[in-house]
């Protein structure tokens, strides 16, 4: 199957493949970040309420002169707004200066306070029902809504009760965490798959592993294209590559078609090499039901 530009949630929206993420992405450089990449091709952009950057996002959509409506745009609720839903949804916007989101994820199933703890006496199944009620309400507003860091632990009690299917899971995919488990159920669910860290974050060892290397030789790119390249691959997949630098994200949206025996190489990594750039565990809730996180 050749790489897919886009996929199509199950709103019926089209969500472009390739997002540029903005996560450690400071102000003073994400707005040219933002920018640059949407004069560049890119149609999609990944931000949070917990980076602190949507101003500044919202800037550089500004500043790229492409209309509101060619821009793909995510942001998240950010865990210590699990208790307020609606009035972080309209920070977001003004933040972002705009009438509405493509996409917005419950960031993590981890309501939390304001100094860092856990939130053990809210429960984010309330937060959801929330963001229900905000999506069905307000589709001037809002024209997905989804959910990030689910395992599928989560998604099962999730689903028991929900009105709206989150449209998208966003969780760390690359081939030093493949998360095969809940890749499956997404996709028999009909819920894009989109893959953050997916050169394995900063100061990355995929970039120099050896399987990487190689058939980025082959196709004579770099690694990162070919880790890049591993989820637009894949059916109902979209993928975040992370850069400020002006070269990495104009190379960053270069994709090549892989072979079913190149994926399945890459997935071998993780056998002896597994790692998660974010674990759960930060949060205080331990390791939210995924499988190698216990
Ligand atoms: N939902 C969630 O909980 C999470 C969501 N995310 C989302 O996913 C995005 C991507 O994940 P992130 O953790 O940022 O990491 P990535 O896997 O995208 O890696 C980003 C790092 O790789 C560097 N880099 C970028 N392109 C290249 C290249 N071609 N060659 C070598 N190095 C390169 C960047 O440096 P530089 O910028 O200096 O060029 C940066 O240090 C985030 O920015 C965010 O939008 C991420 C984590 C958690
Ligand atoms: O989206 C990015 C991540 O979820 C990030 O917000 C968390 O992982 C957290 O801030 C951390 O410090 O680990």
């Amino acid at each position: 199957m050749p790489a897919t530009t886009s996929v199509t949630l199950n709103t019926g929206a089209v969500m472009p493949t390739v997002g540029l993420g903005t996560w450690k992405s400071k102000p003073g450089q994400v707005e040219h970040a933002v920018e640059f990449a949407l004069k560049n091709g890119y149609t999609h952009i990944d931000t949070a309420a917990g980076y602190q950057n949507e101003t500044e996002v919202g800037q550089g959509i500004k500043a790229s002169g492409l209309p509101r409506e060619k821009v793909f745009l995510t942001t998240k609720l950010d865990n210590p707004d699990q208790r307020h839903p609606a009035k972080a949804l309209e920070a977001s916007l003004k933040k972002l200066d705009t009438p509405y989101l493509d996409l917005w994820l419950m960031h993590w199933p981890a309501p939390m306070t304001r100094d860092g703890q856990p939130d053990k006496g809210h429960d984010w199944l309330d937060t959801w029902k929330v963001m229900e009620d905000l999506y069905l309400a307000h589709p001037e507003k809002l024209k997905a809504i989804g959910v990030s860091n689910f395992s599928v632990e989560y998604f099962e009690r999730l689903l028991k009760v929900a009105r709206v299917v989150p449209a998208v899971n966003q969780i760390e995919l690359h081939p030093s965490c493949p998360q095969d488990d809940v890749v499956a159920y997404c996709q028999n669910k009909g819920i894009v798959l989109t893959a953050y860290s997916p050169l394995g974050s900063d100061n990355s060892p995929l970039l120099k592993n050896e399987t990487v290397t190689k058939i980025a030789a082959k196709y004579g790119v770099q690694p990162a294209n070919v880790l890049i390249s591993l989820h637009a691959n894949k059916p109902m997949h979209t993928v975040l590559p992370k850069s400020v630098t002006n070269e990495r994200i104009l190379n960053n949206a270069k994709i090549i078609d892989l072979t079913p025996e190149e994926i399945g190489e890459l997935h071998d990594i993780d056998k002896t090499h597994h790692f998660r750039a974010c674990h759960p565990s930060w949060t205080g809730f331990g390791g939210l039901g995924f499988p190698d996180c216990k």
